[in-house]
């Protein structure tokens, strides 16, 4: 097997780097140990109940409220080993951790900050359904870089516009890394003759419309009226408004989601919901929607809140959720449209007068 013609990712990173002369390489440094990590984790993913015996203790509680699961543990641990001693960075924060990670003393410190989900669609983990991790890179505050004062969760609470890189990797028949540095996406694979990422997408492009529609029904009772109206009207299909049939997915691994929305489009909902007043949404801004928002809007597709784009939002907490809606631009921008509509125009209409009634011709 000869690389001859493939692009790794390490020469990819080079290639991107010559657009910024001055640039000192620290952010390829930092992206390549992210996917040493992520490599490492695709082996334990791939070895299932055979990575048993490596895995830890777990069952704590996280600051979610959700029950660690040992794969989630490790991967933090690896997340963190792998890059705490680079000199890349000046902190981190991840879902697993409820406070932010200081770089060790006897390590030195860079200007960036990563902020990762080290483990997405943990649900999936012992069902053996792709899983992921996810990662945004922000600018460490001038007064943290280099041997500043220690992070603190302020230092973290930079808008999703902020980012300077950002992606995921996707744990499933393959394993592919995907990433932006603001200079559209590009998506790797993983060769395992060579255990390099090789390029195999580049500036990948998500399709403005879609018929594909994933959310999670279950939660429908919940659902604000745009919401409500905008699954209706798909489920109507060509009965309906829309005048076409769409299809539905739900993998309940986002990062699966935003994968398949990137390949081939689509629209992906996990918008804020009434289920529990006190939880604005159920997926965190700053490691899902923030890293998974920049990824599609650097492929031509939306990210929102449902109400405005996400990348916008001005983060008040470290594990702070948001109600999210991404993919295929005019399928965004028309569930914006329903939320910014009055109310009685975004109420599903009454069963009596939907087009398949007594009363209509
Ligand atoms: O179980 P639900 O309500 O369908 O939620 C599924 C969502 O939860 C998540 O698993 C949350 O992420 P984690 O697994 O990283 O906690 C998302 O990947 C997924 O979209
Ligand atoms: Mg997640
Ligand atoms: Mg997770």
């Amino acid at each position: 097997m000869t690389l001859q013609g493939r692009i790794t990712l390490t020469r990819y990173l080079i290639e991107e780097r010559r657009r910024f002369p001055k640039a000192s390489g620290e952010l390829n440094g930092l992206i390549l140990d992210i996917s040493l990590a992520c490599k490492a984790l695709a082996r334990i993913v791939s070895r299932g109940p055979l990575a048993a015996a490596m895995l830890p203790q777990a069952g704590a509680v996280n600051i979610q409220g959700e029950v660690q699961k040992p794969l989630d543990v490790l991967s933090n641990d690896i997340f963190v080993r792998m890059n705490e001693w680079s000199g890349h960075l000046a902190g981190m924060a991840s879902e697993e951790m409820d406070a932010p990670c200081q770089i060790p003393p006897s390590f030195p410190r860079g200007k960036y900050l990563l902020v990762f989900d080290p483990l997405d669609g943990s649900s999936n983990i012992d069902v053996n359904v792709a899983v992921g991790s996810i990662f945004s890179i922000l600018r460490a505050p001038p007064e943290v870089a280099g041997s500043g004062r220690d992070v603190e969760e302020a230092d973290f609470l930079q808008p999703g516009a902020a980012q300077v890189a950002a992606g995921y990797a996707i744990y499933g028949p393959t394993t592919q890394f995907v990433l932006t540095v603001g200079n559209g996406v590009a998506v790797f694979t993983l060769d395992h003759d060579l255990g390099e990422f090789v390029l195999t997408a580049s500036n990948v492009q998500v399709p403005e419309d879609t018929h594909e529609f994933a959310i999670n029904t279950s939660n429908a009772r919940f659902w604000e009226p745009p919401v409500k109206r905008y699954v209706d009207e798909c489920l109507a299909g060509k009965t309906g408004g829309r005048g076409k049939d769409f299809n539905m997915r739900w993998i309940a691994s986002v990062v699966a989601e935003a994968h398949r929305i990137l390949m081939r489009g689509g629209v992906f909902l996990y918008p804020r919901d009434t289920k529990d007043p006190a939880r604005p949404g159920r997926l965190r801004l700053l490691y899902e929607a923030n890293p998974l928002g920049f990824v599609m809007e650097q492929a031509g597709g939306r990210a929102s809140t449902g109400r405005q784009p996400v990348l916008g939002v001005r983060p008040a907490e470290l594990h702070q959720r948001i109600g999210l809606v991404f993919g295929s631009k005019n399928e965004v921008e028309r569930i914006e449209r329903y939320h910014h509509e009055p109310a009685a125009s975004t109420a599903a209409p009454a069963p009596l007068f939907a087009t398949r009634s007594l009363f209509r011709d």
